[in-house]
């Protein structure tokens, strides 16, 4: 394990309203507790229009859980319907944003131009992104998985600065493992994970490679996390299904006792 904070992050994807959220929050915020924190950062990405009410509810019952958004517009402003900037979200004080999700280059084409933009806008709100990177499973089972990563690591990261690289948060989510049940293998997520790390001291510097966390996503659960969690370059959990069950997500938190 590495010595890197973890951080364990519930992306909540297109569920739980803005009701739902405070309750689910609030589920959160009560089980909890301090060396919980103190051990592990925790994050929940929910959808853009909860954001206000989570906020109020942080900043209200000074809460210790963070919490950020599942995308970003490349743009600061400006006439792009339906569009959210990222100093909208700084406004909001998030803390993070996923940013090329498997589902938003899926379904929404973004490619690693638009992702690499997004980093970017990110970055100049001082909101911390979560750059998404994986293969499909028709890569992986070419064996080109490594080399389809890597490029999209790059490809996100181009012409960020050190200064910004070195706070950025990788989530490896190969993209069959996915809400399908099929958990990568701990060592195969390592491998890949590993690789990353190297892709980044080779465009950056080993002391920079070493800051940056690393985190696996595709289903995880409390009765996988700790032995993905035992890998020494990955730095924590992008969950997704099951971060929408409180206790479930607590569990994963607490992958030590798992
Ligand atoms: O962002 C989260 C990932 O897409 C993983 O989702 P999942 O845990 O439902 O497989």
């Amino acid at each position: 394990m590495s010595t890197r904070t973890p951080l364990m992050a519930g992306n909540w994807k297109m569920n739980l309203n803005h009701l739902e959220a405070i309750a689910h929050v609030q589920k959160l915020a009560f089980a909890l507790a301090d060396k919980d924190y103190e051990a592990v950062e925790v994050a929940v990405l929910p959808p853009f229009t909860d954001l206000r009410s989570v906020q109020t509810l942080v900043d209200g019952d000074k809460l210790k859980i963070k919490y950020g958004a599942q995308d970003l517009s490349a743009h600061d402003s400006g006439a792009y319907t339906g569009e959210i900037s990222g100093a909208m979200l700084a406004k909001l004080k998030c803390t993070y944003v996923a940013v090329g999700h498997s589902e938003r280059r899926q379904y929404h084409g973004e490619t690693d131009e638009q992702v690499n933009t997004k980093v970017k806008a990110a970055f100049k709100h001082d909101l911390t992104p979560i750059l998404c990177v994986g293969e499909e499973l028709a890569v992986r089972e070419a064996g080109n998985h490594v080399t389809h990563t890597l490029a999209q690591v790059e490809g996100g990261l181009r012409d960020v600065p050190a200064e910004q690289a070195e706070t950025v948060v990788i989530a490896y989510e190969p993209v069959w493992a996915i809400g399908t049940g099929k958990v990568c293998g701990a060592e195969d997520a390592q491998e890949v994970c590993a690789a990353v790390r190297g892709k980044i001291a080779e465009l950056y510097s080993q002391e920079v490679a070493d800051k940056v966390r690393i985190q696996y996503g595709g289903s995880v659960k409390s009765g996988n996390v700790a032995e993905i969690m035992a890998q020494a370059d990955i730095d924590g959990a992008l969950v997704g299904g099951a971060s929408l069950d409180a206790d479930e997500f607590v569990k994963i938190v607490r992958f030590r006792d798992q």
